[in-house]
């Protein structure tokens, strides 16, 4: 058992180099907050899945819009073709305009989106015509296929948590569900047997004190987001720690108290009867040790 204080990122890669892997379970993408992801999700769709438009304006063909010039305007002529969702818009035909929202496929026919806020545009006969001044340069205000992602991508790496904005990537790529860690179960235990178990029993110990560590530490474990724990106090005598410490369903134990110097400091050596290694005692403070079983 070395007693060398270690640095934070020796301390965590002991941590790693020993912890057994949980097994895996598949959730739904939009429920998989805070889970570790054990298969790298991959795209099922691109995002975009279409040509879209980037801005509210007027999709049309660059080509036509050339020779556009203050002196010699070019007009079109608008049509309110909207792709409705999931119906590819009509195409365009040479001197066609379409009125089109953020986000709506692009017609066949034209390559570029000029913005509403540039676009001049007035009732001439029954319809509405376009002017355009200058040309519209290819390709403004489109987002292509797969420019954001493309299909088969994969999203999320193996042993990242996923954060909000990983949900939001899997579900905009198609991901019904991916493939996590299932949740480790903690075992948290309180030990001392100066420790009261509640505030009734206070009164009659004038020596005791109340057990602040346990209930931090499992609002700790709320904050983290992990759901599954069960705690237990221990008083410091031999048997009381062997059955406190012992849970076949846990998958981390952490204990509190009783691993310095003192008299009743009988953690490590309890923990050693049961068959647990001490990889790293990182401070008076802390033990990090794994069961025998693996
Ligand atoms: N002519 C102009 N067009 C746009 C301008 C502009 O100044 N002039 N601003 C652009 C900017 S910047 C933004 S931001 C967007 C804002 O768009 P809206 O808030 O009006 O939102 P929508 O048009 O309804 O949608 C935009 C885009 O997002 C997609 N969307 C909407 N809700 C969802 C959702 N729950 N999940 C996934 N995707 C969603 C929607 O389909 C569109 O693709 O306007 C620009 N345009
Ligand atoms: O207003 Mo948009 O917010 O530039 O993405």
């Amino acid at each position: 058992m070395g007693r060398a204080r270690p640095d934070v990122d020796t301390a965590l890669r002991i941590l790693r180099d020993h912890a057994p892997e949980l097994s895996t379970e598949m959730v739904p993408a939009f429920a998989a907050s805070g889970r570790v992801v054990a298969t790298p999700p991959l795209a099922q769709l691109p995002v975009p899945r279409f040509r879209a438009s980037a801005m509210d304006g007027f999709a049309l063909a660059s080509d036509f819009t050339l020779r556009a010039s203050a002196d010699d305007p070019v007009h079109m002529l608008v049509v309110e073709r909207y792709g409705a969702a999931g119906v590819s818009p009509e195409s365009l035909r040479a001197g066609e305009a379409a009125r089109i929202a953020t986000g709506a496929p692009v017609p066949d026919g034209a390559d570029s989106v000029l913005i509403e806020e540039k676009a001049v545009s007035t009732m001439v006969g029954g319809g509405r015509r376009l002017s355009l001044t200058t040309p519209v340069p290819a390709g403004s205000n489109i987002r292509l296929p797969g420019e954001d992602v493309p299909a088969g991508a994969p999203l999320v790496a193996r042993g990242k948590l996923l954060s909000p904005a990983g949900i939001g990537l899997m579900v905009a790529a198609g991901v019904p569900e991916v493939e996590v860690r299932r949740w480790p179960r903690v075992r948290l235990v309180s030990t001392g047997s100066e420790l009261a178990a509640d505030a009734a029993s206070l009164d009659h110990h004038p020596a005791r004190i109340p057990d602040s560590n346990g209930p931090m530490l499992m609002a700790a474990l709320r904050e983290i987001g992990l759901p599954y724990h069960s705690s237990h106090h221990a008083a410091d005598e031999a048997n009381q720690l062997e059955k406190g410490l012992i849970d076949q369903d846990a998958d981390i134990l952490i204990s509190t108290g009783g691993v310095s110097a003192g008299d009743f400091d009988l953690i490590p050596g309890t923990l050693e009867k049961l068959g647990a290694t001490i990889h790293l005692h990182a401070s008076r403070q802390t033990n990090i040790v794994r069961d025998a079983s693996g």
